[in-house]
């Protein structure tokens, strides 16, 4: 791991899709942007704009058409597939709309699967995942299987879970879509929070602008096109 303070940079990053009739969709257009540990990135814009595109690009999950995308100080150009799977278990914690926890799991357990994924053994792996559990305010909760847990509650295993990676670049994609209002303000206060205890640089996805001034920077996009940092409240 570099530890550098910028956990992404994005270098004129371009993605295009085919569109099935020998043409392409341009989802990002010459798209720069850097996210710096400990701070938090909110990204708005229309339906269509390009924020999953972008997410998808910084989880290394799609490569780009052009341009350079570097996690923590390693170009990921250059890395090949198992490379690439070592950078995502490695440096980038991921939550996405919907929590998709195991079913059958309890909350520790799912935290503990991440762990055993990273080759990590039980005991240290259930200890971190305890502590984690308390932090997002579920240490009551760590033997509940997801059908016991609210939608905040498991959205809140989501966000330790994604954390147990100890990774330097959370992406999250529009985590209170499916939560009242109450809940959602509680979701993104925790996100403020763990973006500045774990030093994480977090890329937060979100159509609510309510909570865009939790965020240190916005930025929009509107056609695969990034529209630079601009003040907080502007509308
Ligand atoms: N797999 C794909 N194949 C072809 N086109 C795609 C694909 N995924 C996205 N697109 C297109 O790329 C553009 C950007 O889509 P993207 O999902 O990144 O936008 P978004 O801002 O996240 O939208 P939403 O807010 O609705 O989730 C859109 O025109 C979309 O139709």
């Amino acid at each position: 791991m570099n530890n550098t303070t910028t956990a992404l940079v994005l270098k004129d990053v371009t993605l295009e899709y085919p569109d099935g009739q020998n043409n392409t969709v341009r989802a990002l257009d010459n798209v720069s942007l850097s996210a710096v540990r400990g701070t938090v990135t909110g990204l708005a814009g229309p339906s269509g704009s390009g924020k999953s595109s972008l997410l998808a690009v910084a989880a290394t999950l799609i490569p780009p058409t052009s341009g350079t995308v570097e996690v923590n100080g390693s170009d990921v150009g250059g890395l090949d597939d198992t490379g690439r799977a070592r950078l995502r278990r490695e440096e980038i914690g991921i939550v996405f709309q919907q929590p998709n926890l195991l079913p059958s799991l309890t909350a520790v357990e799912q935290l503990v699967a991440v762990a055993h994924l990273r080759g990590e053994s039980t005991g240290p792996a259930a200890e971190r995942a305890a502590e984690l559990l308390g932090i997002v305010g579920l240490g009551g909760q760590a033997s509940q299987r997801p059908h016991q847990l609210s939608g905040g509650q498991r959205q809140r295993v989501n966000i330790a879970r994604a954390l147990m990676g100890n990774p330097s670049l959370l992406l999250v994609d529009e985590p209170t879509a499916a939560l009242d209002h109450e809940r959602s303000a509680s979701i993104m206060k925790l996100l403020r929070e763990v973006t500045e205890e774990f030093k994480v640089a977090t890329i937060l996805v979100t159509h609510d602008v309510e909570f865009l001034p939790l965020a240190d920077v916005v930025v929009r996009m509107r056609d695969g096109v990034l529209t630079h940092p601009a003040p907080v409240d502007t509308p």
